[in-house]
């Protein structure tokens, strides 16, 4: 396995492989943004992927764990190079549950109380995570931990808290802007614009 590419370097990594989109963009459920974190565009770029999963491995180290479950879609190959690189089984959440055969909502095998590590790529309300952690609830798993390569730092962290998942990031939005900013990848007027955005954008509990 290659050496684990430090943090600056995997932004720029991920910036030049085309996983940041400026302008304005229509993010989940019509909301706009600055700024587009697009990690499935990932899979295209092997190394990129390889350092990406290798700092997800360090964060989720952390934590005690015996299953992987990746968020559909976008986080479900770092979870695959996860599982492999470390012989942690994984688990699949299907988007709906399937109307003939097994009629399962997970795919793999599992047992109750097993402890589940979620992975995923982006966490902005945090909504889709949580979602996850319902269903991987509602089958007997027991899920208290979450690492993510984004947390877009609004509010989804402490959205996730309060339902008892404490969540792990390679970056927050304000790092990542800051180094790629560093590395002459974004002027200082967009790291500006997305840094209003963030303050501007806030979920709660509520929203
Ligand atoms: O829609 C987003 O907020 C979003 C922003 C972004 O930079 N990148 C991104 O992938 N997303 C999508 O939004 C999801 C997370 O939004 P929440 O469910 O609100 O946490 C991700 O799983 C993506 O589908």
């Amino acid at each position: 396995m290659e050496v684990m590419e430090d943090i600056e370097e995997l932004a720029v990594q991920l910036f030049d492989a085309g996983a940041v989109r400026l302008g304005d963009i229509e993010a989940k459920v019509g909301r706009r943004t600055p700024i587009y974190f697009d990690l499935r565009v990932v899979i295209s770029s092997p190394k990129v992927m390889v350092s990406v999963a290798q700092h997800l491995q360090r964060l989720s180290s952390e934590t005690e764990h015996e299953v992987l479950c990746g968020v559909p879609y976008a986080a479900l190959p770092f979870t695959v190079v996860m599982s492999v690189n470390t012989g942690t089984p994984m688990i699949m959440k299907r988007k709906e549950t399937k109307l003939y055969g097994t009629r399962k909502i997970l795919e793999g095998i599992y047992k109750q109380n097993d402890t589940c590590l979620i992975v995923e790529d982006v966490v902005t309300s945090g909504g889709s995570l949580l979602e996850t952690a319902r269903t991987l609830r509602d089958e007997g798993l027991v899920v208290k931990n979450a690492v993510v390569v984004l947390d877009r730092e609004q509010g989804g962290a402490s959205i996730l808290k309060a339902n008892g998942v404490e969540l792990k990031s390679i970056f927050t939005m304000t790092e990542l802007v800051k180094i790629l900013r560093k590395a002459g990848r974004i002027s200082d007027e967009t790291a500006e614009i997305v840094s209003d955005h963030i303050k501007e954008c806030q979920f709660s509990m509520d929203s």
